[in-house]
């Protein structure tokens, strides 16, 4: 089939001269309507370091795109910052963002015919965003990441964005002075990039790689680094190679495809959002996937890579240590990913994966072999009981024992929440529920990395459960239970808790339980009323009317 098979609708025939004539305007030349029109979904932006280098790496597969005979087409994606809207009310537009960035590639790819669509991004939502509209378009893609940044220091000690939300939790409690808050708040992000643990940006570029999306080795590069520019124009070349070989994201993202993106996140230790993020992913590929198949791959794939937030390295030390490869080449090894399936550039997984070593190299400590594992099973697991009918995710990772039974301590915004831990009026047994944060309810499950850092911070990460129909950032670990469904708002269990009940978290028997008798429930249950909407109108109002609920990804399209 011919390479411009879709621009053709644009640019082709009589009736569409006029068409014609305003892409001489862009400097056109007739011989360039023979040539594919690749899209450059740039999100580029000021806003943030996860995105402020993103603006070279465009220039660099744009220039590449056209030196192998494609016609860039450049347009913008927006981006919000987890890490500077955290803890405020602007932290509800972070998750729909996701669903703009996916109408805007979905809007422009197809509402322009274009015949591919490189997208870049930085920040977490950039990447599910982005692949969500690749998915809907199904014109051949690419996704280049921005690259992770490099690690701050203070006093000999490796930094992230984390380190600073900890530092809240320590310096309130008294047991860190105000020369080092101030030096790890100075220099916890020395450079562009995205935050840089195994927090939710990167875990979604390596998962990237591992569904075939992303070139090997493009996702742990660092934001500055050489090696980032030089990926970003291959990436442009390889996709100019998918356009004219045919290659559709939806004949890569398959449930196969899928299931290897979600092994290779247990294996790395991800963060939390990527269930979320990966529901959505399936359901804009038409595959069928649910919260049950994350626990069916946690239950057999290890984590295997001793990575930031509970663990010691950074994403430039697995990076150095063989990267997303050696990763996914251990699993191969162990029969735990399919190697046949297709990637971007036409060739197997396997086939990618020839050339890695088999096993770990012995001068790291980043990434182990599958038996000297960090935990047997995957840390991502799936609760349910009857706080959380429709499931719930808890991050098991950095914990003796993930399971606690306390009075529930109840909180109807994040606000009241971080006001009691800062206080000193949680206490260790306590479980926090943060609650009418949902979908629906948030509106948009912010992340509630505030408080849950803050309780590391004060070293309660083990003593005190949390549990909240909200989500939580990458960087967040403890006995944490989030994406509770059904979500308070909609009147789930989780909004007739009441102060001082009993509560069980138990990762063990994957229970979330309420202890609390059938017919107290039942008078409960009959008394409660859906508050009124948080948002009447704009882009959260429209966002709650359409989510669904977060054991379906809380999708809108
Ligand atoms: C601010 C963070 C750490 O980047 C967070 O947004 C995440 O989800 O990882
Ligand atoms: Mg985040």
């Amino acid at each position: 089939m011919p390479f411009n098979e879709r621009s053709k609708h644009i640019t082709q025939g009589i009736a569409r001269s006029p068409n014609r004539a305003m892409y001489y305007a862009l400097g056109y030349e007739k011989a360039d309507f023979d040539k594919p029109m690749i899209g450059v979904a740039n999100a580029h932006s000021t806003i943030t370091p996860c995105n402020a280098g993103l603006q070279p790496l465009a220039d660099a597969a744009i220039a590449a795109i056209k030196a192998a005979g494609g016609n860039p087409q450049v347009f913008g994606t927006p981006t919000i910052s987890d890490g500077m809207s955290m803890g405020t009310e602007g932290m509800k537009y972070s998750l729909v963002s996701r669903e703009v960035i996916a109408d805007c590639v979905e809007t422009c790819v197809q509402g322009q015919w274009m015949d591919g669509v490189l997208v870049l991004g930085g920040c977490d939502k950039n990447m599910p965003g982005g692949m969500i509209g690749i998915l809907r378009a199904n014109a051949p893609a690419i996704y280049v990441y921005g690259g992770t940044i490099k690690p701050g220091t203070w006093k000999g000690q490796d930094l992230s964005i984390v380190s600073a939300f900890e530092a809240v939790g320590a310096f309130m409690a008294g047991t860190m002075s105000e020369e080092d808050f101030e030096g790890i708040e100075r220099n916890a992000c020395p450079c562009n990039g995205s935050c840089g643990g195994m927090y939710t940006a990167n875990t979604m570029s390596s998962s990237f790689e591992a569904l075939g999306m992303a070139l090997m080795y493009s996702s742990t590069m660092a934001s500055p680094d050489r090696e980032k520019l030089e990926s970003a124009a291959e990436s442009g070349r390889v996709l100019v190679e998918a356009v004219k070989k045919n290659i559709k994201p939806l004949d890569i993202v398959t449930r196969k495809s899928i299931e290897n993106a979600v092994a290779l996140i247990m294996a790395i230790g991800g963060s939390t959002n990527a269930v979320l993020h990966y529901l959505a992913i399936a359901h804009a590929a038409g595959v069928d996937w649910t919260l049950d198949d994350f626990e069916r791959v946690r239950r057999k794939v290890p984590v295997l890579c001793d990575l930031k937030p509970s663990g010691k390295y950074m994403a430039v030390d697995l990076h150095r240590a063989g990267g997303i490869p050696q990763v996914l080449k251990i699993l191969l090894n162990a029969g735990l990913l399919h190697g046949d399936c297709l990637t971007v550039t036409g060739r197997t997984l396997a086939e990618e994966l020839a050339d890695v070593p088999d096993k770990p190299r012995a001068d790291q400590q980043v990434i182990r072999s599958i038996d000297k594992a960090l935990y047997r099973e995957g840390h991502l697991a799936i609760l349910k009981g009857n706080l959380a009918e429709d499931g719930a995710v808890a991050k098991i990772t950095g914990l003796k024992s993930p399971a606690i039974t306390g009075p529930a301590r109840v909180f109807d915004d994040e606000q009241s929440a971080m006001e009691a831990i800062l206080a000193d009026r949680i206490r260790p047994g306590d479980v926090v529920v943060l609650r009418y944060l949902g979908p629906k309810g948030g509106p948009g499950m912010p992340e509630m990395l505030a408080p849950t850092s803050a309780l590391v911070g004060r070293g309660l990460g083990e003593s005190i459960g949390l549990i909240t129909d909200g989500r939580f950032s990458g960087g967040t670990w403890g006995m944490v239970v989030g994406h509770v469904a059904p979500e308070a708002y909609v009147g789930g269990t989780i909004a007739l808790v009441e102060e001082g009940d009993t509560i069980t978290i138990d990762a063990h028997r994957l229970l979330l339980q309420l202890e609390v008798d059938e017919a107290e429930m039942s008078r409960r249950r009959a008394s409660w009323k859906q508050p009124a909407p948080r948002y009447r109108h704009g882009v959260l109002a429209k966002f709650a009317a359409l989510a669904r609920p977060a054991n379906e990804g809380a999708v809108t399209g």
